[in-house]
């Protein structure tokens, strides 16, 4: 599975860190940066992160800001993107099961790395249920042709 994973300078160290962990359990990372601590804005890297999973040049994409609050904003401008803020192990696992999301955001100023990586682990291992969660995901997905 191919990944995009991005980040601004609050995100950067747990981008180090989930980026490893992925390539370490067989990933294929694409790292869009930013690369270092120096201050970036958050909105260029969720939307090149965002632009690359809804043209499906990836199968899933990882953004990390300071809150995650950002970056996940950013990122759900894209038409096609569902990026879920996850703080905890449920919230990653009902995002793909209900929602179906293909963007996963994290806030490094708000949970610690160890965390991190389990969020990252069940998102990336947890499928979409289908059924009734795909009537409502279409849903979701039929507001962008709206507005
Ligand atoms: O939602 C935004 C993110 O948390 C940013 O990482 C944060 O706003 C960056 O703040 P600062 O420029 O003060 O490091």
């Amino acid at each position: 599975m191919k990944v995009v994973i991005a980040c601004d300078h609050g995100g950067f160290e747990l981008k180090e860190i989930v980026k490893e962990y992925l390539e370490k359990n067989g990933y294929l990372v694409i790292d869009i940066g930013t690369y270092s601590l120096d201050s970036v804005d958050y909105p260029d890297y969720g939307e090149k992160a965002g632009q690359m999973v809804a043209s499906k040049e990836v199968d899933r994409g990882i953004v990390i800001c300071g809150t995650g609050i950002g970056i996940s904003l950013a990122a759900n401008k894209v038409s096609g993107v569902r990026c879920a803020l996850c703080t905890n192990e449920y919230m990653a696992v009902m995002s793909r099961k209900h929602n179906n999301a293909n963007m996963l955001a994290l806030g490094n100023r708000v949970i610690g790395s160890g965390l991190a990586l389990s969020i990252v682990d069940a998102w990336m291992t947890t499928e979409f249920e289908g059924g009734r969660h795909g009537i409502r995901v279409d849903k979701i997905m039929n507001i962008e042709t709206k507005i």
